[in-house]
């Protein structure tokens, strides 16, 4: 039987989280509603990814709580910028990766992770480009590489750090259609945003200003003229 949202798959307290020499968040109280999408919105640096890095384990709280909501591992989607172009490796090694969270790295994948990839692929419609180095393929084609990584997981979280920035409305298209289709069946998405379209299309916002939570809501709560101008203007005379 499902629960009815609003139910909290994360829920963070008086967290603070930085790397070393440079803290960066700073005693954040926020929930991230189980089932539903957060799109996490702010200026250059505000702390977005660093926010993510801190849901996917990866990077440590200094300071204060998360609670989870399960024992699950999250699928964390990385900026397509942070991978680099001479890893060798096919699209289709890419989003077996995925699977290996489960297995580890060294074991055979099932005939089960190779059907969850095969699928995974046809998803994110890049089946055709599967034998296809990474390094060699356009940034939209990259994404969706990564996409279908993140779902391999099979996680019921996924963080996506940027999915549609820089790609045509086609592939911004496709990734949504994603988005929408796993938050349908149950899976957690939280996503890092510069797109306030799509952050407005999302069920639930965090805005952040200089790694502090401005304001966390709904969109028409949280993404008004006034609050946008308020913290891109003060990065500006920052
Ligand atoms: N690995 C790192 N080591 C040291 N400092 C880092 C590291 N990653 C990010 N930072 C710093 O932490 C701060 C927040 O960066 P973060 O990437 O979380 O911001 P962001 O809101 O995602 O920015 P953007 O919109 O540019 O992606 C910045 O000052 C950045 O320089």
């Amino acid at each position: 039987m499902s629960v009815t949202p609003p139910f909290h798959q994360v829920t963070l307290s008086a967290v603070s989280a930085g790397y070393p020499g440079r803290p960066v968040l700073v005693g954040l109280d926020a929930r991230i509603p189980a089932q539903l999408t957060t799109a996490v919105v702010g200026p250059n640096g505000s702390g977005k990814s660093t926010l993510l890095g801190v849901l996917a384990g990866v990077v440590p709280a200094t300071a204060g709580t998360l609670a989870h909501r399960n024992e699950s591992r999250p699928a964390f989607v990385v900026q397509r910028s942070a991978i680099s172009d001479s890893f060798p490796l096919t699209v289709r090694d890419t989003v077996a990766m995925g699977r290996w969270a489960r297995r580890g790295i060294w074991k055979r994948l099932t005939p089960q992770d190779r059907s969850v990839v095969d699928a995974c692929l046809e998803r994110l419609g890049i089946a055709d480009l599967a034998a296809r180095q990474l390094g060699e393929l356009s940034g939209g084609q990259r994404q969706r590489a990564l996409v279908a990584q993140g779902l391999a997981q099979e996680s019921d979280l996924l963080l996506l750090d940027e999915p549609t920035t820089g790609l045509d409305a086609t592939a911004q298209r496709a990734i949504t259609e994603v988005l929408d289709e796993v938050t349908n069946n149950g899976v957690t998405v939280v996503q890092a945003t510069h797109d306030l379209a799509a952050a407005r299309r999302a069920d639930h916002c965090l805005l952040l200003h200089d790694g502090r939570i401005v304001h966390e809501g709904s969109p028409d709560t949280v993404l008004t003229n006034e609050a946008l101008a308020r913290v891109w203007q003060f990065t500006d005379s920052a």
